[in-house]
C-alpha cells in the first residue's frame, strides 16, 4: 500500500525544508498541499490569522486540540517566547508519529509536548500531569463536534481564566454550528469571526476568536 498521505507530506518536508527553520517547514507543507495533494492543515490563508492572534496573546501556556501533521503546531510554537509551552493533543497515533518528526525538523520539540489520546480523556488530567493551572490560548482544530463539549470541559476543569483566548478552525467548513451558537450567545465570551478560505481552496471558511470573560 505504500506511504500514507501524512508520510508523503513528511517526505516532502525532509526533502525541501531546512532543519531548524520553521518557516521553511511551513512553506514546504503549503507548497506540497497546494500543488501535489490537499491535506487538512490550517494552511496559508488562515495561517496568518492564527499567527496574528498568537502574537497578540503571546501565551505562556497554549493548548492545541488536533495536531494532525503538526503544521499549526509549528506555526504556533515558532512564535512562542522562551519558556512558554504548547501542549498539542492528537487522537490518531499515525498522525502523531508524523507530527513528532515534522515538529523536530522545525527544531521546536523543546517548546511542544505532543500527547496522544482523546481530548475528553486528557483535559481533566492536564493540571496534575503538566502542572498547568490555566491556558492563555487554545486552538481548536479536532473533531468539529468536540469543540463545544471540550470548551465546557476546559471551563469546568478551571483551565480557562479571564482573558483566555480560544481560536477555532473550520467554523464554516466543515462547520461547528453548536459551538458557534454557544460562544456567540454566551455572556461568558466575546466572540469575533475572521473570514477566510478553506485551506488550499476557494471555498469559504473562517476562524472564530472567543475571549473568555471569566
Ligand atoms: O476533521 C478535521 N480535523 C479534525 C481531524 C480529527 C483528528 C482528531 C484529533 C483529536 C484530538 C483529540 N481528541 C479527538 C481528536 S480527533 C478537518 C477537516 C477538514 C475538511 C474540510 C473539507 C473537506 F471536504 C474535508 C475535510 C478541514 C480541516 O481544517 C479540519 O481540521
Ligand atoms: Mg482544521
Amino acid at each position: 500500500t505504500g506511504l500514507s498521505r501524512p508520510q508523503r507530506m513528511l517526505k516532502a518536508v525532509q526533502k525541501n525544508a531546512t532543519k531548524g527553520d520553521p518557516q521553511s517547514v511551513i512553506a514546504a507543507i503549503d507548497y506540497y498541499c497546494r500543488h501535489k495533494e490537499w491535506a487538512m492543515n490550517v494552511g496559508d490563508d488562515k495561517g496568518p490569522i492564527l499567527d496574528s492572534v498568537v502574537s497578540e496573546v503571546n501565551p505562556s501556556t497554549a493548548l492545541e486540540l488536533g495536531t494532525y501533521c503538526g503544521y499549526s503546531t509549528v506555526r504556533i510554537a515558532r512564535l512562542l517566547s522562551p519558556g512558554s509551552k504548547l501542549i498539542t493533543v492528537e487522537f490518531n497515533p499515525a498522525y502523531a508519529a508524523v507530527a513528532r518528526q515534522i515538529i523536530a525538523h522545525a527544531g521546536l520539540q523543546n517548546k511542544v509536548t505532543l500527547v496522544e489520546g482523546g481530548s475528553g480523556d486528557l483535559i481533566p488530567k492536564i493540571k496534575e500531569q503538566f502542572g498547568i493551572t490555566s491556558f492563555d490560548f487554545v486552538f481548536l482544530d479536532h473533531w468539529k463536534d468536540r469543540y463545544l463539549p471540550d470548551i465546557k470541559l476546559l471551563e469546568d476543569c478551571g483551565l480557562l481564566k479571564k482573558g483566555s483566548v480560544l481560536l477555532a478552525d473550520n467554523v464554516i467548513c466543515p462547520g461547528t454550528p453548536e459551538y458557534l451558537e454557544y460562544v456567540r450567545n454566551s455572556p461568558r465570551y466575546k466572540s469575533q469571526y475572521f473570514q477566510s478560505y478553506l485551506e488550499y481552496t476557494k471555498a469559504e471558511d473562517g476562524l472564530e476568536k472567543s475571549v473568555f470573560l471569566g
